[in-house]
């Protein structure tokens, strides 16, 4: 939907290659923490390259409604003036985290070992996603929630007045879960303790200790004895000091050039500055060995963080692989576009491990299942599984309007397979895609993708 609550069709289709520099925007799970732990820290923290999609927006606001000082200076340019561990205020609105799980659920952690009351919603998407992951572990350290049936917003959580720490096995594998046990453990006195049997993303570890928390991470043998788990401990109430953060560019955003590049015929684009921290880089593994013409170049280190400039071009030969499920967690949000990619290498792409995928801002095993069969492309499914049977380089026909369900990332998917199928393909709403990437429509069409407003004439069958 657009911010007039219209929705915004529009098609892709297919084009000349791909070609020029790509700048994606800030990376969105170290924006929404940029802003988080400015507000929980004493002094002024100063923010370069924030994402400024409505995602991360929407986390500003709630900080500034729980009594930091959010200012925005321009492009990506942001300071907090924070209010320290435990000095968050109590809200005098609701807060409205609008499309993003992420902005919800660490605000929620964020607060709750605070004497504070606040009550949260969301647009349709986010209010059937599953909230009681996180108000679980929450009310071990004596917060109440007070939600919908099923553990779902809107709902109001009652901060703890005398918190205790907490140790916690995570029951699945989220980065979410996992930094609203931290952010919550940081106004618990004494350790708090996560496990975590998969690694997720370590944004949140990696920038407490940066903003002085003392925190660490230990890997030993899991106790079934099979592989090994990941020990975090946490010691509350540091005194959290602002920093200097520059965003690395978002890995998840980079996906779609880099995906539409290797799918689209003659393309040769450059993606500078991506964040690939090791929890996040699985999809360009899984693509390397698919047998993408993707290298890496410049690497680096900016701000604890790797940094590479990331190169694709136009790879005719890719095969489908199984994906390794213990990859899941590393490339969750890609599997949407993997799943377009996968549709145009030869042979089957097995996608296993991805239970997950079912509870994002859609189903996005079935949104991306019906989509491409309205495009021509077989899958099967499972409750954690999909496949993807390949149709070689050319080979999709498309020339169908895949339903996004208020889902950034299949709207952006299905608008990456029309730039290289045999008939435009179009998406009943676009309007969602300013979560995460606001600027990828232009940041296309200046790579040359022929993307336009509205989808009549995309032609074909709904899904
Ligand atoms: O912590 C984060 O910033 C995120 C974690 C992931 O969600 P889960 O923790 O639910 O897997 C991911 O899908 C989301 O886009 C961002
Ligand atoms: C799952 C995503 O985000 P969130 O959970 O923050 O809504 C995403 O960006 O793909």
């Amino acid at each position: 939907m657009s911010a007039h609550g219209q929705p915004v069709p529009m098609h892709a289709r297919r084009a000349g290659p791909l070609r020029g520099q790509a700048d994606v925007p800030g990376d969105k799970s170290i924006s929404h923490r940029s802003l988080i732990l400015g507000a929980l820290s004493v002094g002024e923290t100063r923010i370069t390259g924030l994402l400024e999609g409505q995602d991360v927006l929407d986390t500003a606001a709630a900080m500034a409604a729980f009594g930091a000082q959010v200012e925005n200076h321009g492009g990506g340019s942001w300071s907090v003036h924070g209010v320290g561990v435990g000095g968050f205020a109590e809200p005098s609105q609701v807060i409205d985290c609008g499309n993003s799980g992420t902005g919800v659920r660490l605000v929620m952690g964020a607060m709750a070992t605070t004497p504070v009351t606040a009550s949260f919603t969301g647009d349709a998407s986010l209010n059937k996603r599953p909230m009681g992951r996180v108000t679980d572990p929450l009310a071990l350290f004596g917060a109440r929630a007070y939600g919908r049936e099923g553990g779902r917003l809107p709902m109001t959580l009652v901060g703890a007045a005398e918190p205790v720490p907490v140790t916690y096995r995570l029951p699945v594998a989220s980065a979410q879960v996992k930094s609203a046990v931290l952010l919550a453990g940081l106004n618990a006195p004494g350790e708090t303790v996560v496990i975590e049997r998969v690694p997720t993303r370590d944004h949140t570890e990696r920038m407490l200790a940066g903003f002085g928390a003392e925190i660490e991470t230990v890997e030993r043998p899991a106790e079934d004895g099979q592989g090994s788990e990941h020990v975090i401990t946490l010691r509350g109430r540091p005194e959290l000091r602002a920093q200097d953060i520059a965003v690395p560019r978002d890995p998840s955003s980079a996906a779609f050039p880099v995906c539409a590049a290797l799918i689209t015929e003659g393309s040769d684009v450059l993606v500078p500055n991506i964040g690939l921290n090791p929890t996040r880089a699985g999809l360009f593994t899984t693509l390397q060995e698919m047998g993408a013409d993707l290298t890496f170049e410049n690497m680096r280190e900016e701000g604890g963080e790797p940094v590479a400039d990331l190169r694709a071009r136009y790879s005719p030969d890719m095969k489908g692989i199984a994906v390794p499920p213990a990859r899941a967690a590393s490339m969750i949000d890609e599997y949407p576009i993997l799943s377009v990619v996968a549709s145009f290498a030869e042979g089957e792409t097995v996608m296993d491990g991805v239970e997950e995928l079912r509870v994002k801002e859609c189903d996005r095993i079935d949104a991306m299942a019906r989509g491409l069969e309205a495009c021509g492309v077989r899958i099967e499914e499972g409750p954690a599984r999909m496949v993807v049977h390949g149709m070689g380089p050319g080979g999709v026909p498309g020339g169908a309007t895949a339903a996004t369900r208020l889902d950034h990332r299949i709207a952006m998917s299905f608008l990456c397979l029309g730039m290289a199928a045999r008939q435009p393909v179009a998406v009943d709403d676009a309007g969602p895609v300013v979560t995460s990437f606001p600027i990828f429509e232009t940041l296309m069409r200046d790579l040359g993708a022929d993307l336009r407003r509205g989808g009549a004439d995309a032609g074909g069958q709904g899904a």
